[in-house]
């Protein structure tokens, strides 16, 4: 089977890789027609669903994923939002969302001018690829958990809705 992912950041792709150990699983660009920095549930949604169309369609009869990190508002704070989506060649879509916290105050100021995420945590740690690494929530959590395994946990909730699906409907 071989799996698409719409990224090659390594934190998505090693997410799906350690899921799906028996499948070629392979990275690739895709855009997700939502803006670099997703600010609201919805649109963050829809960045996963989008990639993962488009890796659908890159490949005969492959499985797209589609992973999107993004921010949402609630209660007068900035959350960490992630979905993901896979898409299979019937076209059939699975959607799961991943673990949300809050950012720090002074993170979440830096977005509301307009800065992207990632930027800001390279600022904020002093050191560059965050986002590629641990991300976010790795800082935020003192690295209990990180950004792959908050990633492999919305990857099982889609691969496990597929599988049932797969189950249950046939063929
Ligand atoms: O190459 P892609 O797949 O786009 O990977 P990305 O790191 O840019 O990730 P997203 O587009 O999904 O996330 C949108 C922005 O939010 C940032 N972001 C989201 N979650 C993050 C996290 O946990 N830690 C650091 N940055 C995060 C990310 O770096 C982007 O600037
Ligand atoms: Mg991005």
């Amino acid at each position: 089977m071989k799996i698409v992912v719409g990224s090659t950041n390594p934190s998505k792709v090693n997410a799906v890789k350690n899921n799906f150990e028996d499948a070629d699983v392979v990275g690739i660009e895709v855009g997700s027609k939502v803006s670099s920095q997703p600010y609201s549930d919805e649109e963050t949604f829809e960045g996963a669903v989008n990639r993962a169309r488009e890796c659908a369609k890159s490949s005969k009869g492959c499985l797209g994923i589609g992973l999107e990190g993004g921010v949402m508002e609630l209660e007068n704070e900035l959350y960490l939002c992630n979905w993901g989506a896979l898409v299979d060649e019937k076209e059939n879509t699975f959607t799961a969302s991943g673990a949300r916290i809050p950012l720090p105050e002074e993170v979440a100021n830096e977005l509301q001018k307009g800065k992207e995420l990632g930027d800001v945590m390279d600022g904020f740690a002093q050191r560059s690829g965050v986002s590629l690494n641990e991300g976010a929530i790795g800082v935020f959590t003192n690295e209990v958990v990180n950004r792959t395994e908050m990633f492999d946990h919305v990857v099982r909730l889609l691969k496990g809705q597929y599988e049932f699906y797969y189950m249950t409907k046939g063929n």
